[in-house]
This record gives C-alpha cells, structure tokens and sequence, in this order.
C-alpha cells in the first residue's frame, strides 16, 4: 500500500544519505560553500549543493526515489570538481567521495527495487 511504500523510501534515503556523508570525512561538504570565504563561487557554480541542503530537501520530502538524492549528490560532486582545481585537497576529495558514493547508491537502488 502507499503508506507502506512511503515509509521505507524516506528511511531507505535517509540511511543512504547518512552512508554517504560519513565518507565525507574532512566535512568539506557539510555546509553550504561560505560565500564570504570564497566571494566568487556563484560566478562559476549556478546551483551550490551540500549534505546539510540535501537533508533539509529529504525531511521536506523533495527527493522521492534513489535517483532524485543521487543527482543532488552528483551536483554537490560536479561544482566540487569544476570549482577546484585538480592539484587541491577539495578536487581530490570530490573524486574520492564520488567513487565511495557509487557503491552505496547502486546498493541503495536494488533494495529500492526489492522493496518496491
Ligand atoms: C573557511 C574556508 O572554507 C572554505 O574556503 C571552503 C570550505 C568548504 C568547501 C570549500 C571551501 N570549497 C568547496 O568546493 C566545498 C566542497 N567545500
């Protein structure tokens, strides 16, 4: 029934959700970028994205499958990788967390399909 699929998808993304942003081990995708530290973000970044934004997005039910969290998350990895340049800590971390993130997405969808 759909209560009974609703609350396995929202659990489902949370617990995947939580997967993910434990490989963010430094906690540079934690919080929004600080525009104040880094004033000329939005010049090259249209759509900034962060494990907090994505959280508040899951709780006010935005995301409705495994694919809508994955694309905030390959958005938040994108404007990592575009922004930094490939000899920095943050472009490394970006790659790092988008290679330790497909495994856990790709498990996510199949229990997403076994259970829907
Ligand atoms: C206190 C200074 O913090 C930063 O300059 C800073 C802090 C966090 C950052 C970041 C910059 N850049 C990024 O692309 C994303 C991934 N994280």
């Amino acid at each position: 029934a759909l209560e009974m699929q609703l609350t396995p998808v929202l659990a489902l993304l949370r617990s995947t959700l939580d997967q993910l942003q434990e490989k963010d081990t430094a906690q540079i995708f934690t919080q929004p970028v600080d525009i104040k530290e880094v004033p000329d973000y939005l010049e090259f970044i249209s759509h900034p994205m962060d494990f907090s934004t994505m959280r508040s997005k899951l709780e006010s039910h935005s995301y409705r499958s495994v694919a809508d969290l994955e694309a905030d998350f390959n958005l938040m990895v994108s404007n990592c990788l575009l922004y930094n340049a490939k000899d920095t800590v943050f472009h490394r971390a970006a790659l790092r967390l988008r290679d330790l993130g497909g495994a856990i997405l790709r498990h996510a969808q199949r229990q997403a399909t076994n259970t829907g």
